[in-house]
């Protein structure tokens, strides 16, 4: 599903991704790992052009960007289109409903007929869990709720691919659990997914990859019983000490 080939990007002389390949095989799960400022989020934002590399190639499905020359706004559109994002706040629309937070994409980016959206996102609120919660605004959601409406917005665009920003890391304990249940649901349908976290024992349970990157390189990758249970890499090792154990 998504092929990324000695991928490149700097911000001015940061250079933050080195030279990245990844694959990630339909329908399966990868979780990427690594200390804050490994290019983590860059990578993520390249995979769906929100981020634009230097040098490298991006194939997303049949989407694919080729850096040796520069992409058009229509390349990039269409890669964009092929994922969902789910960011770290959620940031929803604070004066629409979760309802209408989950509609507008699919209106007015895709224009598609407002009685199928409202269809779909209804059903899409149920999923997540929140069928009651439709004609609530996001202040009347607690943080793991509003991230669950995140995850139905990103749904309805129809995406291919699921990229996953650090989806918990901004909410409180008791509520990290419906979300990460709502993603292994999603793991489960068959979506494929990448997701950025540091919740480890969901990257045991879920992940069919693990990917840990440091300093704008993979450094290892493999089965998350291998990476995470008997990392080769003195720097992979360190790191999951680091978070195991902060103390
Ligand atoms: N738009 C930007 N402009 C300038 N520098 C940036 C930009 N985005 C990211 N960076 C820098 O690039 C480096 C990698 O950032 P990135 O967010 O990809 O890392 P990360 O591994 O996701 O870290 P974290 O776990 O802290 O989110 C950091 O040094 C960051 O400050």
């Amino acid at each position: 599903m998504v092929e990324v080939r000695d991928l490149h990007k700097s911000f001015g002389d940061l250079h933050v991704l080195r030279g990245i390949d990844l694959s990630v095989d339909r329908g399966s799960v990868t979780v990427l790992i690594g200390p804050s400022g490994s290019g983590k989020t860059t990578l993520l934002r390249c995979l769906n052009s929100l981020e634009v590399p230097e040098a490298g190639t991006v194939r997303v499905d049949d989407v694919e960007l080729d850096l040796a020359r520069r992409p058009t706004a229509s390349e990039l559109r269409r890669l964009r289109a092929t994922s969902g994002m789910v960011f770290q706040s959620h940031q929803l629309f604070p004066h629409r409903t979760a309802l209408q937070n989950v509609t507008e994409g699919p209106l007015y980016a895709q224009r598609r007929p407002a009685a199928e959206v409202r269809t779909e996102a209804t059903a899409l609120l149920a999923k997540v869990g929140l069928a009651d919660k439709a004609a609530a605004y996001p202040h009347e959601l607690s943080g793991g709720q509003q991230q669950r409406v995140g995850i139905a917005r990103a749904l309805a665009l129809r995406p291919r691919l699921l990229l996953f920003d650090e989806p918990t890391s901004a909410l409180d304990p008791e509520t990290v659990g419906e979300v990460l249940a709502v993603m292994r649901d999603l793991a489960a349908e068959g979506w494929t997914m990448v997701v950025v976290t540091h919740e480890i024992r969901f990257a045991r349970q879920v992940a069919d990859h693990v990917v840990f990157m440091d300093d704008g390189h993979v450094v290892e990758e493999g089965r998350p019983d291998d990476v995470l249970g008997a990392p080769r890499h003195e720097r992979t090792r360190r790191f999951l000490q680091r978070i195991l154990d902060p103390l």
